[in-house]
């Protein structure tokens, strides 16, 4: 078993799924966990957002002093190695997103490139190593990326476990195999027929809602747990009034076609948009939705006379909304997570919570789930809310429906949808001056954003030929009234998110 010690990155339990994928079994602890280290044959250490050179920052484990096997250590990980065995640590430049790194030769860079392109997101640096050490790696700006004593410990500044790393599986594969001579012995096959066993224990013969958005996550969930309960399940979609155009009679005719389940559509668009009336902070609007949704389900509870409901919540939503951890840093309230009201009636099950979006694709496919559902884009439950940036108004959505729709047509037409992992158009809360058959103008301006990730925690913006986005702007200032301007967002995850709220 492979132990990954939390130290609150964004990134940890990618950590732990980059180890499943690889067919070997981990778990994931705090710091201050208790262990039993006869079970752990490697120890990794996860990044963190404190500095290790805070008075009160985390530490390294009790037991680790008896642990005697391998280590990796990243990013904070790193940094605390090198400060508990006397290195220096100390505020740097900072480094965030890609950057190129030099490697040496070492067994955790076996099959590797000399020069690869690596994802960082640090401002504190190693200054000085420990007696021992010597650095295997080091970036463009001269700062030491990854180093090793040859024997224990393997540091990395970076992060291997995200996706935009080049060749970050393989230098994790190298630790497991080549460093750690771990054997394969671990699958996804029994990892969904152990969840539909749990569903049926924690369920049993009582009812169930599951909150259906259409999305990949709530459409895999309601099939896992439908074979679980059966008829025992009852969808329910919301029409929050923050869809996109047509999406509510798109869900249903889906779902309908494809599913024998029961579906109810609750219409609260009224009720949803008289509360967020007014509202313009970005954490607001989401927990007001989060709550605003509960309610919606308790109501629906009531009616069918049901104490579970089921949530397609995944891990990327419990990370950013800090409910990971103690240490972990908020990024944003997930509606479904930390947007949920303090009191709520119903009991949550969300069999999907410890996996990422890939492996929820991957668990829908075994299930037998249609590709189109599958690989359709990700949409977050608050909807249009977070993309009209600051007050919701339904002048404001209409504007975003209709950019939004053109965007995704004309990617779709050039056959370009499937190649991004995510697409969408954003309305920001200001006017800029144009002119427009020579009268000035002073309209809106609509962000495009398209990104290419795996699992959401990072994303570059994607390399969308210019001609297409050319097209998509040219329609949107002329047949979107009120918008004067069309921009693209080039910017990666970290240092931005994915969506703008
Ligand atoms: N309009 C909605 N009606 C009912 N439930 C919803 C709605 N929007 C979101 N949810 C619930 O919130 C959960 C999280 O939303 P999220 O958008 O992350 O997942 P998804 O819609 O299932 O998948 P995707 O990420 O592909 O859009 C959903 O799985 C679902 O349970
Ligand atoms: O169901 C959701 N409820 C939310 O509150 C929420 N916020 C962001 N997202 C989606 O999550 C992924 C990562 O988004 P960010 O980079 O913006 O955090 C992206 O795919 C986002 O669309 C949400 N999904
Ligand atoms: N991602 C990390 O682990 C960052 C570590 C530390 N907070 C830094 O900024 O350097
Ligand atoms: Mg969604």
């Amino acid at each position: 078993m492979v132990l990954v010690v939390d130290y609150g990155s964004q990134y940890s339990r990618l950590i732990t799924r980059r180890i499943r994928e690889n067919e070997v079994y981990s778990e994931v602890v705090f710091p201050d966990d208790k262990v039993d280290l006869s079970k752990v044959d490697a120890v990794i250490l996860s990044g963190g957002p404190r500095s290790v050179y805070e008075e009160d920052a985390p530490k390294l484990p009790e037991w680790f002093q008896e642990y005697k096997g391998p280590v990796l250590a990243i990013c904070y990980g790193m940094q605390l190695i090198v400060k508990e065995l006397g290195g220096e640590v100390r505020r740097g430049r900072g480094e965030y997103g890609r950057t190129l790194v030099e490697l040496s030769r070492d067994p955790i860079f076996e099959g590797i490139p000399e020069k690869v392109h690596v994802w960082m997101s640090h401002g504190d640096e190693v200054v000085r190593l420990p007696e021992g050490f010597h650095p295997i790696a080091v970036s463009e700006t001269g700062v030491i990326a990854a180093a090793t004593d040859g024997k224990r410990f393997w540091l990395l500044q970076f992060h291997p476990e995200v996706h935009h790393t080049e060749y970050g599986d393989r230098m994790i594969s190298n630790f497991l195999f080549n460093v750690c001579k771990l054997e394969k012995n671990w699958k996804i096959g029994d990892l969904v027929e152990e969840k539909i066993r749990h569903i049926k224990e924690t369920i049993g013969n009582k009812k169930a809602i599951l909150a259906l958005s259409g999305g990949v996550d709530s459409s895999v969930a309601a099939v896992l747990v439908h074979r679980a309960i059966g008829k025992n399940l009852v969808c329910v979609f919301v029409d929050h009034g923050l869809l996109r155009k047509n999406e509510r009679e798109e869900v249903e005719r889906v779902f309908k076609e494809h599913f024998d389940m029961n579906l109810v559509v609750v219409d609260a668009r009224k009720r949803f948009l008289e509360k967020l009336r007014g509202v313009t902070d970005p954490e607001k609007k989401r927990k007001i939705i989060g709550e605003e949704f509960i309610r919606v389900f308790e109501e629906e509870a009531k009616k069918h006379d049901v104490e579970f409901l089921v949530q397609g919540t995944i891990y990327s939503d419990v990370i950013e909304s800090a409910a990971s951890g103690k240490t972990t840093a908020k990024i944003k309230s997930h509606h479904n997570v930390g947007g949920l009201p303090e009191k709520m009636n119903l009991k949550l099950v969300e069999p999907l919570r410890d996996l990422f979006k890939d492996e929820v694709r991957k668990v829908g496919k075994y299930l037998g789930i249609p590709d189109r559902i599958i690989n359709r884009h990700p949409f977050p439950g608050p909807g249009l809310a977070v993309r009209v940036l600051g007050e919701v108004t339904e002048e404001k959505l209409e504007i975003l429906r209709e950019a939004d729709y053109i965007f995704i047509e004309t990617l779709r037409k050039h056959d370009y949808y499937d190649k991004v992992w995510q697409a969408f158009a954003v309305l920001l809360p200001i006017k800029s001056v144009g002119v427009k058959g020579d009268a000035r103008a002073y309209e809106y301006v609509v962000a495009l954003r398209a990104v290419n990730s795996v699992e959401g925690m990072t994303a570059d913006w994607s390399r969308i030929p210019h001609d297409i986005l050319d097209e998509a702007a040219r329609r949107i200032t002329r047949e979107v009234k009120g918008v004067g301007r069309v921009v693209y967002d080039i910017t990666s995850k970290p240092p931005a998110t994915i969506e703008w709220e």
